[in-house]
């Protein structure tokens, strides 16, 4: 019976009263501004979407999405719901206003409309700090969310820095590769360690810019073949989001080159030298063969590092670590290789690789990870006898990731068969490199070329017994 007008006076009093006396004030930040989208509307929309602030909602309801071939779940506030979120040890509130009104329109009829908006609730006290800190957190993580949906690439450099369309001289392709820390078989411990440590890096800006380091980090990967380098590295580009560029370096034909080319990356980017070892001659810069700025490359030997065609170590090193490898930043370089004791100390020194990896062959942990990758098995799903098995024989076996996968791929339709089959490939191979050890006990004189001949032709599942046999004994009585 209260006539509009009236009652819009009232309440408007009413609320001027009640927040005189409130210890909280609100901001409103609604979608449209106007006739403009309110950037700041889906900032909060997907930063409340996100994970991390799931674990505080109060809320007892809210709306679950997930979208066509996404396999992440989002939540939004269900409409006039609200949860409370922790910045800072301030925690405010915040709630997802919905109201429908009457809007007059060109239309024979009025329309509703809806009007959606969120309302954030702060301590008065708290106001300054909630304006200064609060929305620009609440902006980055909200772009950073957005970057990660987005979809990432893998660049590899053309041929000769030759320039595409864009003038750039990386060749994109869209990175799609499904190795995630979850699924890479390698020591827990090492792995947790791994993610601490990216983890670190890219929440630690403010340390690096404080300490006057550029914001990079550098990984080397070493290992066999098949232990899951190059599956580490699309993991680490998964887990942070970043994309990779892959550096040919035997395409790169001088070090301005290389220079050019690492302007021409983005931040938030992942660069990657595989097979470092491979790439060009990186040994000691002080022997003779290799004086300071003199290297052979893919293309010949340089002689000076300014003569254009060649590629040095120190021309590597200023890649990765002189002025230039300043220019963008949050970015990680990894360089992989087969035969670490080959690398120069120069590219070994910290702060160059920050952190070494030994991708080594399969521990009992790794086992586990890729029993359940390929065949679905839990912890508690395999007898603690076959556990067992396993877990006295896979350090013994020195199996790689890659020959497991390959053993459980092969018979993956039939789960017993697969587990069986990989028991007695790991046996046979135990009993191989025993044999193996007492052989080289009686004899004590392998050179080393015979023995890396000897342990690939032993590392092959598909190796032939006798064949095998024969060369261990030709070896030993060489
Ligand atoms: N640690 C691992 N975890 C899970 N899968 C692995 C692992 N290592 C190897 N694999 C499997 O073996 C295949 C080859 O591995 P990957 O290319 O990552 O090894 P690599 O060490 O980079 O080998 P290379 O030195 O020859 O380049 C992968 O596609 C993957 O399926």
């Amino acid at each position: 019976v209260f006539p509009p007008e009236l009652r819009f006076a009232v309440t408007k009093h009413l609320n001027r009263l009640f927040q005189l006396f409130s210890s909280f004030c609100y901001f409103d930040i609604t979608e449209i501004d106007g006739v403009n989208t309110n950037e700041l509307y889906n900032s909060v929309h997907l930063y409340l979407t996100s994970s991390s602030s799931s674990s505080s909602v109060t809320s007892n309801r809210l709306n679950l999405t997930r979208s066509t071939n996404s396999s992440s779940t989002t939540f939004t506030l269900s409409n006039n719901d609200s949860t409370l979120d922790t910045f800072n040890t301030v925690t405010v509130l915040w709630e997802h206003v919905l109201t429908q009104r009457q809007t007059q329109t060109f239309a024979w009829r009025p329309m509703p409309e809806e009007k959606r908006g969120f309302t954030l609730r702060v301590k008065k006290k708290d106001k300054g700090f909630i304006l200064n800190s609060y929305l620009d957190h609440i902006t980055e993580t909200a772009n950073e969310i957005r970057r990660k949906n987005q979809d990432r690439f893998l660049y590899t450099n053309s041929k000769g820095g030759a320039m595409d369309s864009r003038g750039l001289p990386w060749e994109p392709v869209p990175f799609k590769h499904p190795s995630t820390f979850q699924t890479l078989a390698m020591d827990l411990v090492k792995k947790r360690e791994i993610m601490e440590d990216l983890k670190d890096f890219v929440e630690c800006e403010s340390f690096y810019k404080k300490t006057g380091r550029a914001w990079k980090r550098g990984y080397l990967l070493y290992g066999p073949p098949g232990t899951g380098k190059s599956s580490m590295i699309a993991a680490m580009a998964n887990y942070l989001g970043y994309d990779i560029y892959d550096l040919e370096l035997t395409e790169v034909r001088s070090n301005s080159e290389l220079r050019k080319l690492l302007m021409k990356t983005s931040s938030k980017s992942i660069i990657v030298i595989e097979d470092i070892d491979c790439s060009i001659n990186l040994k000691n810069r002080n022997n003779k063969e290799n004086k300071p700025g003199m290297m052979l490359t893919g293309f010949g030997l340089g002689n000076d590092e300014g003569s254009g065609d060649t590629i040095t170590l120190s021309g590597l090193l200023n890649f990765t670590d002189g002025l230039w490898s300043c220019c963008g930043s949050e970015r990680i370089f990894v360089f992989t290789t087969n035969h670490i004791e080959k690398l120069d100390h120069a590219l070994l020194r910290s702060g160059r690789m920050d952190m070494h990896v030994c991708m080594s062959y399969c521990t009992f942990d790794s086992v586990k990870i890729l029993l359940r990758n390929y065949l679905g098995y839990e912890e508690g799903d395999l007898s603690d006898d076959v556990l067992k098995e396993f877990e006295r024989v896979v350090d013994k076996a020195e199996i790689t990731p890659a020959d497991v996968s390959e053993c459980l791929i092969k018979n993956r339709r039939d789960k017993e068969r697969a587990v069986r089959e990989l028991l007695v490939e790991m046996k046979r191979r135990v009993e191989k490199n025993e044999n193996n050890g007492k052989l080289r006990g009686q004899n004590g004189s392998f050179n080393v070329a015979d023995e890396e001949e000897e342990k690939r032709a032993l590392d092959s599942p598909y190796g032939d017994k006798e064949e095998i046999e024969d060369s261990i004994c030709k070896n030993s009585e060489g």
